[in-house]
């Protein structure tokens, strides 16, 4: 199999994209353009910052949040990043949105998950 490279721009079905910049051999950071968001601020650029892990750099296996600028929400997303039968590099991630909450007794309805695909941009 060949080697999936975090570093460069993804892009997903949403239409969201992402660049990834490697500071070191497992650590990142970038910057994440999202197409979707529940909030009616103007949606803006912003910072994301995670780690691969060491033992396995072919496919590796990530983690990385992304620290919304525009609204008082982050996400993580954890995955690994793949490549296909047809030789294309594929991060298969699940995420983990999390929104400000006003009281702890709203905390229940305030994380969302779910499931994305990015490929390259
Ligand atoms: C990859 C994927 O599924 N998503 C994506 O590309 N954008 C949306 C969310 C954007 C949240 C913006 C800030 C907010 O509205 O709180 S993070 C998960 C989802």
């Amino acid at each position: 199999t060949g080697k999936c490279v975090l570093a460069g721009n993804w892009t997903n079905d949403l239409g969201s994209n992402m660049t990834i910049i490697m500071n070191s051999k497992c650590n990142f950071s970038g910057s994440y353009s999202t197409a979707v968001s529940e909030t009616p601020e103007k949606i803006e650029k912003s910072p994301l910052r995670g780690s691969q892990n060491y033992r396995n750099l072919t496919q590796p296996v990530f983690g990385f949040t992304v620290n919304w600028t525009f609204t008082d929400s982050v996400t993580v997303f954890t995955g690994q990043c793949f490549v296909d039968e047809t030789g294309k590099e594929v991060l298969k991630t699940m995420w983990l949105l999390r929104s400000h909450a006003d009281s702890i007794k709203d905390d229940w309805t305030a994380t969302r998950v779910g499931t994305n695909v990015f490929t390259r941009q």
